[in-house]
């Protein structure tokens, strides 16, 4: 609400999945505090303008004693407001006294659960209402809460079907022909954002052809080196920029400004006009059906000879929540990847995008895409050369032999160049060694079985879900978080193979290296024919560091369930006797 934009053309939409009074009465308290929150922003040119982030960091200015006698009231008012909806949000309902305060309420009389209710529909604050005025009698922004009408057997179809309702509801409300998106877990950071993706719609000579100006996913939360690799910082940094030069980026689902003609099916042509307001067009709105719904929607949009924008700003302009722990961060790769590939398999680049996009827009989608089928490659790599130093077949050339050439560019000087390229994306060394044991886990279980499920999901066997990211963590799972100690703690398919995996590399590493020292021959580093592969083998012990503590020398709860822990020795001992024996 509360953007460096003119107010009576903003409205501003709050999707309520969750149906609940309890949100519906924390946006009540919202619209109130926006009456002094406002005009303090505009006095003041205050950054970031969410009230929460602003407080948490700013100190008060006793520079300028007019703004610091304004500073301690606000703060105070936001304060009592934050307390008022954590009491109410403790004692698990809203009090008789408040449900008199709006008649917005007694809608949930007539609630049954969460999953079964009517559209719930308030318009909290009209630009039309005369007494929509801030304190200083300036005009307020449109408020409007949204719980889009759910029963148990109609499918809602998650965020698609929530953007999709706003997307109508709106149209009929205020009908702003750009729409801004962003997750109900991150936040404005950058209050001229707005204006700045406009300039790009508003170009005179190529402001036609771009259908959505997209800013990088960026997180408050992250840690100092990154313990599960969130940050996207290179993919932010570099992948995006190349995007944008071939055509413009992926949307990614947040953080997004779309043109809403594009939004509703329009193919680009230089002569066109809008017309959108054909409800029954059944290509309006976001795509659903896939856990990435952004990606196929931006993709379709591409599809019908749209360009977009990729904007990146110094002040970042959305700040959100990453996940805070290793299973979380995984089944949220899963998703992705899922999505991803299913997106390669309906809507191909190649096939749909054909001569309506350029190839090499074509081509920067594919490495998304097909991230899924990267986990075979590497499973092999852990697996196998490993297994055969067990069993004693070499599969590398010695380092003296002129092939191991391009073995020794793939180990050193890609990685080098990782590196380099990590640091300068601003990570730290630390960050990259987190970022690479995270690449490895991420392929052994998100895309393993994400593959695996999208066979089985194209064999008719299961249906795709899109399994929320958690929002909240408990006390001492922060505390670690904080600390950077790896979150084991739960018992998952996905940590019984990073457990497997990393057991038979050790063992296959002590294996092995028992096999050449006990050779009657002692050959030097330079001509053994399993250099490579103890090497290999070595440096996945050392990246798994801390699934063996998790697995054998941590007592907090973090550490991994002992079940887990005797399942994968068992599994990883079977696997070195079959191979032995
Ligand atoms: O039933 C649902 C589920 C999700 N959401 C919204 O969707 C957002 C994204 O879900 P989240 O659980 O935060 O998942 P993430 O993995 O963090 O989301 C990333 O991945 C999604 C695609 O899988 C994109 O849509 C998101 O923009 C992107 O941030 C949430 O913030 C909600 O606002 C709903 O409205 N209804
Ligand atoms: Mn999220």
């Amino acid at each position: 609400m509360a953007y460096d934009y003119p107010p009576e053309k903003l409205s501003v939409y709050l999707s309520d999945d969750g149906g609940s009074d309890l949100t519906f009465y924390a946006m009540v308290e919202a619209s109130r505090f926006s009456k002094i929150w406002l005009p303090f922003c505009n006095k003041f040119k205050v950054e970031p303008r969410s009230p929460e982030a602003y407080f948490s960091k700013a100190t008060e200015p006793l520079v300028d004693p007019d703004m610091a006698k304004e500073w301690s009231s606000i703060k105070k008012s936001y304060e009592d407001m934050k307390k008022r909806i954590e009491t109410t949000t403790k004692l698990g309902r809203v009090s008789e006294e408040i449900r008199k305060e709006h008649k917005g309420f007694s809608e949930w009389n007539s609630v049954a659960s969460r999953q079964d209710h009517q559209a719930i529909l308030q318009i909290l604050i009209h630009r039309k209402d005369q007494k929509a005025v801030d304190i200083e009698g300036q005009p307020l922004p449109t408020l409007v809460y949204l719980a889009r009408e759910k029963r148990p057997h109609i499918h809602h179809n998650f965020k698609a079907g929530a953007m999709n309702a706003l997307i109508r509801v709106s149209s009929r409300i205020s009908n702003g022909p750009i729409i801004l998106n962003v997750d109900c877990d991150m936040y404005s950071n950058n209050s001229v954002a707005a204006r700045d993706a406009l300039c790009f719609f508003m170009d005179e000579e190529k402001g036609r052809e771009i259908a959505f100006v997209q800013f990088p996913q960026t997180f408050e939360n992250l840690t100092k080196n990154d313990l599960y690799s969130s940050s996207l910082n290179v993919i932010n940094e570099v992948d995006f920029l190349g995007f944008d030069g071939n055509g413009g980026p992926c949307y990614i689902g947040s953080g997004c400004f779309h043109r809403r003609d594009t939004l509703c099916g329009h193919k680009y042509s230089k002569e066109y006009k809008a017309d959108w307001k054909r409800w029954n067009d059944r290509k309006m709105g976001l795509k659903y059906g896939c856990p990435v719904e952004d990606i196929l929607t931006g993709l379709a949009i591409h599809c019908r000879g749209w360009k977009s924008v990729y904007l990146n700003p110094e002040r970042k302009a959305f700040l959100g929540v990453a996940p805070t722990t290793l299973l979380q961060s995984l089944v949220q790769h899963k998703r992705w990847t899922e999505g991803h590939v299913q997106v390669f398999v309906s809507n191909c680049p190649f096939v749909f995008g054909h001569k309506k996009m350029p190839l090499k827009l074509q081509l920067s989608y594919s490495p998304y895409l097909l991230w899924a089928v990267n986990c075979l490659g590497t499973l092999y790599y852990v697996v196998v050369p490993s297994l055969c130093l067990l069993r004693g077949i070499s599969l590398f050339p010695e380092i003296s032999n002129p092939r191991v050439v391009p073995f020794l560019f793939v180990i050193f000087v890609h990685r080098a160049y990782s590196l380099g390229e990590f640091v300068w994306c601003g990570g730290t060394f630390g960050g990259w060694w987190n970022d690479q044991r995270m690449w490895l886990f991420k392929r052994i279980s998100s895309y393993f079985f994400a593959l695996f499920d999208n066979i089985l999901k194209l064999l008719g066997f299961t249906e795709s879900a899109f399994v929320i990211t958690a929002k909240v963590a408990d006390d001492d799972v922060s505390q670690r978080y904080e600390e950077e100690v790896m979150e084991f703690g739960a018992s998952s398919p996905m940590f019984t193979i990073i457990a497997t995996l990393a057991l038979l590399n050790a063992f296959c590493l002590v294996g092995g290296m028992k096999r050449v020292i006990m050779e009657d021959d002692v050959q030097t580093l330079l001509s053994d024919p399993f250099a490579l592969q103890i090497l290999l083998c070595g440096l996945l012990v050392l990246i798994n560091l801390p699934v063996y503590q998790g697995l054998f020398l941590r007592k907090d709860n973090g550490r991994m369930p002992t079940s887990l822990t005797l399942r994968s020795i068992m599994f990883a001992l079977l696997v070195c006797a079959l191979v032995l024996y």
